[in-house]
């Protein structure tokens, strides 16, 4: 048995939800260039748990069915107040949506109704969830939800109190699609790891969220942020890159474990952090962002992934840097809903080897006569 570090190349899964096929990502068989242009993120959320577009009395059952769970349990809320304000933000929303499940009478209900049903209401919540801890740690009090709108709009608007420009809006509608799945990324596969043994499906988002949280996978958006404020000015760029790849450090936001050729979300991520800073009429970030992909692509052969773009868009929608990777979450919980509805449907437990490579022979040596 010989290990292939990190399963790269080893096809673990069968899916129907989303498919990376020379370089080309699409959902249900989409290419995620059209959906990018012109689905809303709720149409994209049906497309992904029922395999097909929704017809309009479709989407607005579902935006309704949204509207309905999208507020918390007050315990829940309760409990963010206890947190300590310098709390991690990923690590405060996996606490929270583990402790969803408590408040949750069919948590452990295991029927195909209930799991859509708490897809849903997981769905509905993390927009509220996120936007209330952002609020409190603040020390400002938490907005209820907004009724018969999107996602996007109720997240902006529960963030700031105020209603949101529809450019923002779009903005955030346009990157929520084309975060919302990706075949087995690290998060998922985790997901479908922890359902596999057929424990339910809050357990499986947690496991999620705590592999979405680090710096190689959804982690790298906030920590392009990091970087690009470290830089703090275009005259800046090439030293501070340049000094990077010297010292063989990774540049947050470039390659990817799949796509050598680029990522085809990044480009719509691009022209969005071009358009935000011509509105702005800043193109400090924009223009930084252009530099240092100029300068990796030519000196490393890498190309910008998803996360890179987005540090940019986010910032120059007035979000604090520390909420990218929740906001990744927001989106992405719908690809890890699809996919732990599909394992259940047609569930094995995951269970693979390892090769071993420890020590062989040795004998159990009493306590006293160790070296
Ligand atoms: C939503 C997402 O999860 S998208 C990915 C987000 N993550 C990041 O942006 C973090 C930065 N990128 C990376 O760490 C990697 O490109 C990954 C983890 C995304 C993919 O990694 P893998 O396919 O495992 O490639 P791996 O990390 O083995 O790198 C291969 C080589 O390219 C180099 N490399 C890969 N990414 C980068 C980078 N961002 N900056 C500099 N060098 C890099 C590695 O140092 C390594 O070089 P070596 O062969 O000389 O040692
Ligand atoms: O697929 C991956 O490995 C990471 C990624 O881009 C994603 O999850 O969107």
């Amino acid at each position: 048995m010989t290990a292939t570090k990190g399963l790269e190349g080893i096809v673990a899964a069968k899916s129907s939800i989303s498919s990376i096929i020379d370089g080309v990502l699409t959902y249900q068989g989409i290419n995620i260039d059209e959906l990018a242009e012109q689905a809303s993120f709720e149409e994209v959320v049906y497309l992904l748990w029922h395999g097909k577009l929704p017809t309009q009395d479709e989407l607005d059952g579902l935006i309704a069915e949204l509207g309905q769970f999208a507020t918390v349990p007050t315990e829940v809320i309760e409990g963010l107040r206890l947190y300590p304000k310098a709390s991690n933000s990923m690590a405060a929303l996996r606490t929270v949506v583990s402790s969803l499940a408590l408040y949750d009478s069919e948590a452990n209900d295991m029927s195909k109704e209930a799991n859509l049903r708490k897809a849903i209401k997981l769905q509905a919540q993390l927009p509220t969830v996120v936007a209330a801890y952002a609020r409190i740690r603040e020390g400002k009090e938490p907005i209820a939800p907004k009724q018969g709108v999107g996602i996007a709009h109720n997240f902006l608007y529960m963030l700031t109190g105020e209603e949101p420009a529809q450019v923002a809006i779009e903005a955030m509608d346009k990157a929520l699609v084309l975060h919302a799945d990706h075949e087995l990324n690290a998060s998922t596969f985790a997901a479908r790891v922890t359902v596999a043994t057929l424990s339910d499906i809050y357990s499986g988002v947690t496991s999620a969220i705590g592999a979405l949280k680090g710096p190689l996978h959804g982690g790298a958006n906030e920590a392009v942020m990091v970087m690009l404020d470290e830089i703090g000015s275009l005259v800046n760029v090439e030293p501070y890159i340049q000094n990077k790849l010297n010292n063989k450090e990774k540049v947050m936001g470039f390659g990817h474990r799949v796509y050598k050729n680029g990522d085809p979300r990044a480009k719509h991520l691009m022209q969005m952090s071009r358009q935000l800073g011509e509105l702005k009429g800043d193109m400090t970030l924009y223009e930084m962002s252009i530099k240092i992909e100029d300068l990796i692509t030519s000196q490393k052969g890498l190309k910008p992934n998803v996360d890179f773009y987005s540090a940019s868009c986010y910032t120059m929608l007035g979000i604090p840097r520390d909420l990218f990777t929740p906001i990744f979450a927001i989106s992405r919980v719908s690809g890890w809903s699809a996919h732990i509805l599909e394992q259940y449907e047609d569930n094995r437990l995951i269970r693979p080897r390892a090769e071993y490579v420890g020590p062989v022979n040795q004998h159990y040596v009493a306590i006293g006569e160790r070296g």
